[in-house]
């Protein structure tokens, strides 16, 4: 515990911890298979930005070695060398860092916090293509991620054709109770988490199965619940403005099945009256292997329209239109990319801030984002989640995570100990999940 009451970050210097495994065995693993899939994928990516562009290609794969030696090796960090608005951000941390450390060294692989070493990671392998000028754009996981929607075209079937019912029914007014379709989208979007490609250090791990099947197997792994709580606060604030709908923000996770769940959720908010307009957040470059950009974001609805599945085509047209006519808006704001938590966005992007203040309810999607919320520190699993939050709350906000990483907070005392007993790895195997809300951080 630190003298400010908060517990330590997490570290790989700890060799038990999840942090140690990431770097240890998951970072070099990812590293590999990127560079391998550039190397299988060369013909299509020479075909693409032309065949002058193998010199760069070499350039990146080289790079991408250095960088698995540098990591298992446990090398100090290094400034970035290419170009972006970010850089002179990340290499002023780099500074600081280095002149907070106790022998002035940078920080290393084995050393640093574990959400620095991480962020540092995905930012780096930007810098190497940053730093070949003629496969600007070329995304290193952009295959896996187009592989990883079609691995799971079958479930994206059944959800959005249950979505058609659904917002069917709604319009007729013959539907089910919107709390009910509310708490069944939201369930919807959380174990859409499960399937990330971090996790499984890259390898396919796609929904294979109708995730609507298996909603209610699934609810006694959901730890902490804060539907409700969530959707009153939603209800008090059109309450508040007589009745009209405000904004949501859903700051978005992966690509592939589980953008496709957040769209459904966006897709019900508004349908059901309960947001006039939802904000999207996605990423400004590729992320943690398979986070949205928007690249990602216009292949997944250019994909859908070009299908031939009636509801798979009739989502991909209505969203498309959804962006033109503004009741859906995409923002990559440089912040998300950069390796702060969540406390340091009013001092670090204040515009940001800000904007998420518009809205009447926030959605953070997934295990990254939470581990930002809390600071990815080592709570005490019954932490109430408003103090774990230390001090971030532009608006009220509702995390949905299955949890990927050994920090959590908001249970009810002595779960933690429980679930420990039930799986081992139950903080790091996906196969729980938490539901967690805070309406305003007033005890
Ligand atoms: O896509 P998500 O849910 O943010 O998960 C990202 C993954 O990356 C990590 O944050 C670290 O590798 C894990 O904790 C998690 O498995
Ligand atoms: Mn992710």
């Amino acid at each position: 515990m630190g003298t400010d009451g908060v517990p330590e970050s997490l570290s790989p210097k700890y060799e038990s911890s999840f942090a140690y495994y990431t770097v240890h065995s998951r970072l070099p693993v990812i590293l590999a298979q990127t560079a391998d899939n550039l190397c299988r994928r060369k013909n299509d990516i020479l075909k693409k930005y032309g065949q002058d562009a193998a010199d760069e290609l070499k350039f990146i794969i080289g790079k991408i070695s250095k960088l698995r030696y540098e990591v298992q090796t446990n090398k100090p960090m290094l400034p970035l060398e290419g170009d972006g608005p970010d850089v002179a951000v990340w290499n002023d941390e780099l500074a600081a860092q280095t002149a907070a450390s106790e022998n002035g060294e940078p920080p290393k692989w084995y050393t640093a916090t574990w959400l620095y070493l991480e962020c540092y990671f995905y930012r780096a392998l930007n810098d190497f293509v940053r730093l070949a000028p003629k496969l600007a754009g070329l995304d290193l996981f952009g295959d896996q991620k187009r592989t990883a929607y079609n691995n799971s075209y079958h479930a994206v079937e059944s959800l959005l054709t249950y979505l058609m019912e659904v917002t069917t029914g709604l319009q007729k007014g013959t539907e089910k109770d919107i709390d009910e379709i509310f708490s069944e989208f939201l369930q919807v979007a959380l174990w859409g988490n499960k399937c990330d490609l971090s996790i499984s250090s890259g390898s396919e791990n796609s929904q294979k199965q109708c995730v609507l099947e298996q909603l209610s197997h699934l609810k006694p792994n959901i730890l902490a619940d804060d539907t409700a709580e969530t959707l009153s606060t939603l209800r008090s604030a059109m309450t508040a403005r007589s009745g009209d709908a405000g904004r949501v923000d859903i700051v978005l996770d992966n690509a592939g099945f589980e953008l496709v769940t957040d769209l459904c959720l966006a897709e019900i908010l508004l349908a059901a009256g309960l947001a006039s307009c939802v904000h999207l957040h996605g990423k400004a470059m590729p992320w943690f292997i398979s986070d949205v950009t928007k690249g990602d974001f216009d292949w997944t609805l250019d994909t859908m329209c070009a299908t031939n599945n009636l509801a798979v085509s009739h989502f991909g047209s209505k969203w498309k239109w959804r962006m033109q006519e503004g009741s859906w808006m995409f923002k990559a704001h440089s912040f998300w990319t950069l390796p702060y938590d969540f406390s340091q966005m009013r001092d670090r992007a204040l515009d940001l801030y800000q904007d998420l203040g518009q809205a009447d309810l926030l959605f953070f999607k997934g295990d990254l984002n939470y581990r930002k919320l809390v600071g990815d520190r080592n709570w005490d699993p019954a932490t109430p989640f408003c103090v774990s939050l230390r001090g971030f709350h532009p608006a009220p906000l509702c995390s949905l995570r299955a949890l990927k990483a050994d920090t959590v907070a908001g249970l009810k005392p002595g779960l933690a100990e429980e679930v420990s007993k039930k799986e081992e790895k139950w903080q790091v195997s996906g196969n729980w999940a938490t539901i967690s809300f805070c309406r305003d951080l007033r005890p």
